[in-house]
């Protein structure tokens, strides 16, 4: 802890600006971000090029930015001393919750545009979560030292689109320093300050945790009115709990004590919170008898995608528990259900907002938390209307949500099954519109809209079963465009559809983590190829393996998996000892990613191999 804290009275509410950079992923967001910390000297030159606003390991492996991250910058601009405070937002579609909750500690946004690649699907989302929240919106587009950037072009694509002129944009190269000092005026500019008043009660907004082994609860808070100091008795809106204040400070973007925070300023506080359900993102904190009107909050994240999370080993099970909740404190839009299954054990169902959270999910649990889990196939929530008496008398409704195909209720006690939908935007060159729509409608999709935003390029809306995107979708639709096509959708209700569960079995034996629900036109073709790629993935053992699609009793596929030839088996265990030794040692190694369904041993990572298509992998 430094001895001399930076005193933040300096830093009086006409001095402040609060923004998020927004873009499409790769488009540059982290290396612009990286830059204006080089410039206002948050950070060395040498820290620079490490993209230190992603944090999180999983997120320097993809490349993607998970948590949001925050950094207050110190910038001095013609005799005045400004403070900027820059609040992260991830780029990836499932992740737009967010970006939206990013957004609302902010009064204005760098949206950051490809000069190459020009507007992409998620340019327009960003650009309208923005928009809806009324915040200026600063027009960049970068990588200008590119060869074939044409940032004319992009401009031309933003008034088109976006209705700005195209003189507002400021072209810039992120990478090479070029007119990023541009932006940072224009910051100052075009954003107007907050708006409140250090003389008003406390009103602090927590925008973000995260959890700190050693020091319990870091809550983000961004500060609407008043101001904050240690030793402050503070009260929570939501919980209604009591908490003395131990630190406060700002993000550079690591943690860095102050005497107090003011009014417009975001930074960070502790306060002795310990529980994950105590620092509750959208919750307004207050001084202890001074109560305010709380802030109108977030809605909470809906989860698309659900899942059944189980120990590979049950004796790990309170392991497995206490690592859920850490890291839900750190994720608050995974939301956890307690879960059992007569093959699996006790476990949980958990629900993301997208599949590619859920991997991230899963990896954080594997690489922060050393943890190894038993995933089933995501499925996502449908809806069943009940016909049967008794079914609703048990469930005490007639309308229920179904997230584990294990509860999936029988056609003859529902009167309609109903699945949820998304309002997908597609943006592509258009050459490649025919397959795109081709691909659409495969999907079972219906188009609702087609615009050229410039000669040959152009935007698709599409309404999708939110089931047939979620799993392999954009892989899809990247390789079919050769990358050039972008997609980001929206949560768009419910419709009527027919629904069956399809069991998978191994030598008659079903294997829980594959069960799913799915459209009955798309049964027959979906579990012949779910055979044909777990015949690819499942080792080939000491005898044959039958491999079957199954809708109730009635068998719809099948594929059968030879067994080793003898000699084979025989000669691995031939030769001398050590050799059989490291055989034997590894087959141990082996059988801990395995799982046994009857006799038949699968790795554990198989179905989601299966269900992604990258049975080589
Ligand atoms: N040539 C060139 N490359 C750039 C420029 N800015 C960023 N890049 C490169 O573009 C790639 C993506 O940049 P990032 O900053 O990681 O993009 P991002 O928008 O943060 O991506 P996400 O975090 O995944 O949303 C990286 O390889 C950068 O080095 C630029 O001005 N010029």
């Amino acid at each position: 802890v430094p001895e001399e804290k930076i005193d933040m009275s300096t830093y009086p509410v006409e001095s402040i600006r609060n923004f998020s950079i927004i873009a499409h992923v790769d488009h540059g967001k982290s290396t612009l971000a990286d830059r204006l910390l080089e410039i206002t000297g948050t950070i060395s030159k040498t820290d620079c090029n490490k993209q230190v606003l992603d944090k999180l390991q999983v997120e320097r492996e993809r490349g993607i930015t998970v948590k949001a991250q925050t950094a207050s910058l110190f910038y001095s601009h013609e005799g005045i001393n400004y403070l900027l405070n820059l609040i992260d937002t991830p780029g990836h579609v499932d992740f737009s919750y967010e970006v939206s909750r990013s957004l609302s500690a902010c009064q204005g946004v760098i949206l950051v545009v490809d000069a190459n690649e020009g507007i992409q699907a998620q340019t327009v989302a960003n650009f309208y979560l923005a928009f809806e929240a009324q915040l200026s919106i600063i027009p960049v587009i970068n990588k200008i030292d590119l060869k074939n950037a044409d940032p004319e072009r992009v401009e031309k694509q933003i008034e088109k689109l976006f209705d700005i002129p195209t003189d507002e944009c400021i072209r810039i190269s992120a990478k090479q320093g070029t007119n990023v000092e541009t932006v940072l005026q224009k910051v100052i500019e075009k954003i107007p300050p907050p708006r409140c008043n250090t003389a008003d009660p406390l009103k602090a907004l927590v925008f973000d945790s995260t959890f700190d082994h050693y020091r319990g609860v870091i809550a983000n808070v961004a500060l609407f009115g008043g101001e904050i100091a240690k030793g402050h008795k503070i009260m929570s809106a939501h919980t209604k709990k009591r908490y003395e204040v131990n630190e406060v400070g700002i993000l550079t973007p690591n943690e860095q004590p102050t005497h107090k925070l003011y009014a417009g300023q975001v930074g960070y506080l502790i306060a002795g919170m310990k529980e994950v359900t105590e620092a509750q993102i959208g919750d307004t904190l207050f001084l202890y008898k001074q109560p305010v009107e709380p802030l109108p909050g977030f809605k909470s994240a809906k989860p698309m995608v659900f899942a059944g999370m189980y120990p590979v080993d049950q004796t790990e099970y309170n392991n497995l528990k206490s690592a859920l909740e850490r890291l839900t404190l750190n994720d608050s839009s995974v939301t956890v259900h307690r879960d059992s299954s007569l093959a699996l054990g006790a476990g949980w169902r958990l629900g993301f907002l997208g599949l590619l959270h859920m991997e991230v999910f899963n990896q954080r649990l594997e690489q922060e938390y050393n943890m190894s889990v038993i995933l089933t196939a995501p499925t996502v929530p449908y809806k069943a209307i009940l016909s049967s008496a008794k079914l609703i008398k048990e469930h005490g409704k007639d309308q229920i949500t179904i997230i584990n195909p294990a509860q999936f209720p029988d056609k003859l006690s529902v009167s309609e099954y109903l699945e949820p939908t998304v309002l997908g935007t597609i943006v592509t060159p258009h050459e490649y519109i025919g397959k795109i729509i081709t691909l659409c409608q495969d999907r079972r999709a219906v188009q609702k809209d087609m615009l050229y935003i410039d000669e040959n390029r152009v935007m698709l809306k599409y309404l999708f079963p939110l089931n047939e995107i979620v799993v392999d979708f954009y892989d899809a639709l990247k390789s079919l465009s050769s990358g050039y096509a972008s997609f980001d959708y929206e949560d768009a209700g419910y419709q009527s559809a027919d629904l069956i569960k399809m069991d998978i079995l191994l030598n008659g034996n079903p294997v829980e983590e594959l069960a799913t629900i799915i459209h009955s036109d798309k049964a027959y073709a979906a579990g012949k190829l779910l055979c044909e790629r777990l015949k690819e993935t499942i080792p080939r053992q000491l005898f044959e393996i039958a491999i079957q699609a199954a809708i109730g009793k009635k068998i719809i596929a099948r594929e059968t998996l030879k067994a080793y030839r003898k000699n084979v088996v025989a000669k691995c265990y031939g030769g001398d000892i050590t050799r059989r030794m490291k055989l034997l040692k590894r087959q141990a190694e082996g059988k801990r990613l395995m799982r046994k369904i009857g006799n038949v041993e699968v790795p554990r990572d198989a179905f989601i191999r299966v269900l992604k298509r990258e049975p080589d992998k």
